[in-house]
């Protein structure tokens, strides 16, 4: 099967924007278009020589090697003007604004792929431009694999869809990265285009909101950018968690969810945590957050991390070239999230696609060597180690690659970093495990936590199952805990850095 420029570059932007941060996605490669396929040669339309020019130095390379995993061949990329478009792009100023923003967002249709690379909105001033970011096109429920951890999340996003602005109204869903949080929300907002394609959906991040309103407030636009907002049959903002302690952005999110909730449209929104547990929130948004259907997603267990694998294969086409023996292997030593997993695949193929191999277990040891956890040092089985929780702050507060550091110092364990902190501050191991919360023992055992997820990068609920069996929201205050003793208190933190500086003598 031969794939058009188009269905090439739609391919590699998909790769593109699981890698790149979504600023850089959004302002270089979005405004891009396939021009042409000249043999193994992709060349792709910008909007200017400057554009062109970045394009081929920062992320040209970058796209190419997507090509043997997003193509089965490599590709090479190459950018230049898109002459047709310089010439429209002077008109596009000119042109009015259309009178319902929402409906013509680009969304409208299920083949997001084509307005997503090519959205004339892109290039049109902030204040007339849609609201809404793009679409993941394979973000659909029938793309989402349903388990145990996250049964109740799918069937209350199913009812958002079926009965919007109804019962599930709005729908929260929480929980740690990279477990399918967007994925379902954006699927109420394809099952509500699909049955009707005018429905007007926005889709963004807290992060844009606030700078939205920031660049509205400066513009003097305020209301236009509360009309591009209220006018929405379907929001859906994500990380709502980074709401917080942002006043007079939180003022006019109240605003924004009052006049939708109330004119009878739906609302989803996603959080690293529950409503309650979002520190600076204030407490109207925090009960009106609560209002619908409030559900968390959690970590998969063995059974539906091999479902999800074999799906992924499926869709991708690759279900022949992955054994079943391969996609167990996988599902039992990555553990930590859905995107976790995708991205073992992707890894493992380009591996071996580079190495001229067949995938074996052998090749997915070694090319996924720094995804698999040591389980022995980590005292936790792997096939248990994602069962029935969830985390918190996820790795975005704690930004080091966590497995990645994990595999590559498995001399130190749980144990060594609770023994050599239950020495420093006079206090057991066992102690440091023991549901006891004097202060002799919440303090070391919080400094203990800490190490853990630091130099092991252990999830919250492998923390927590070292420490006791504490649930996560324990652990994410154990963490901030400890984290804010360190900052206040400066002989404190020089006893944490000796026992780090002990315990970094451990790895090998
Ligand atoms: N149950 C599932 N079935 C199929 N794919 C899934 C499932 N859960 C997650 N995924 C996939 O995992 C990836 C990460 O999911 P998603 O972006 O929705 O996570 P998230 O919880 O919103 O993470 P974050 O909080 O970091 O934004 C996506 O590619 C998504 O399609």
């Amino acid at each position: 099967m031969s794939l058009s420029a188009a269905e090439v570059w739609e391919r590699l932007l998909l790769r593109a924007r699981a890698e790149l941060p979504e600023s850089t996605y959004r302002t270089w490669l979005e405004p891009t278009e396939a021009l042409a396929l000249d043999g193994d040669t992709i060349v792709i339309g910008a909007p200017d020589q400057f554009a062109a020019d970045w394009n081929e130095s920062k992320h040209a390379a970058l796209l190419a090697s997507f090509g043997p995993v997003a193509l089965g061949h490599p590709v090479a990329v190459t950018f230049k003007v898109h002459e047709d478009r310089k010439k429209r792009a002077q008109m596009d100023f000119l042109v009015e604004p259309p009178p319902a923003p929402a409906r013509d967002s680009g969304l409208g249709t299920r083949d997001s792929g084509a307005g997503r690379v090519a959205s004339p909105e892109s290039r049109v001033p902030t204040q007339q431009r849609v609201v809404s970011a793009p679409l993941n096109p394979r973000y659909t429920f029938d793309h989402f694999v349903i388990g145990k951890s996250n049964d109740v999340a799918a069937a209350a996003a199913l009812g958002a869809a079926q009965a919007p602005g109804k019962v599930y109204n709005p729908l929260f869903i929480y929980g740690d990265t990279g477990l399918g949080k967007t994925h379902l929300i954006q699927a109420v907002a394809h099952a509500l285009l699909e049955r009707n394609p005018h429905t007007r959906v926005t889709y963004v991040n807290t992060e844009q909101f606030t700078n939205e309103f920031v660049a509205a407030i400066q513009g003097r636009t305020t209301l236009d950018f509360r009309r591009r907002y209220r006018e929405t049959d379907l929001l859906l903002v994500d990380d709502v968690q980074f709401l917080r302690g942002k006043e007079t952005t939180q003022e006019e999110f109240f605003h924004t969810f009052n006049a939708i909730y109330e004119a009878g449209r739906q609302i989803c929104l996603t959080s690293d945590r529950p409503p309650k547990e979002i520190p600076g929130l204030e407490g109207r948004l925090v009960s009106r957050f609560e209002w619908g259907m409030v559900t968390n997603v959690d970590l998969p267990e063995f059974e539906h991390r091999v479902a999800i694998l074999r799906k992924k294969a499926e869709l991708d086409h690759l279900e022949s070239s992955i054994p079943d023996e391969v996609i167990e292997f996988i599902a039992e030593h990555v553990t930590s999230s859905v995107r976790e997993l995708e991205g073992s695949i992707i890894k493992l193929l380009a591996f071996a696609s580079l190495k001229h191999k067949d995938i074996t277990i052998e090749l997915a040891r070694e090319a996924l060597r720094d995804k698999i956890r040591s389980e022995d040092a980590i005292g936790i089985g792997t096939r248990d180690s994602g069962l029935g929780t969830r985390g918190g702050l996820g790795s975005r507060v704690y930004t080091a690659s966590p497995t990645t550091k994990f595999a590559q110092h498995a001399a130190l364990s749980v144990m060594t970093i609770q023994q050599m902190v239950a020495a420093e501050w006079g206090v057991t191991p066992e102690g440091l495990q023991s549901k006891t919360r004097t202060k002799t023992l919440t303090t070391p055992r919080q400094v203990a936590m800490l190490l853990c997820r630091e130099l092991l990068g252990l999830q919250l609920v492998e923390i927590g199952n070292a420490f006791g069996g504490r649930d996560h929201s324990t652990v994410i205050h154990s963490l901030e805990r400890a984290a804010e003793m360190i900052g206040e208190d400066e002989r404190f933190r020089a006893r944490v850095e000796k026992v780090r500086g002990m315990l970094e003598t451990l790895r090998t």
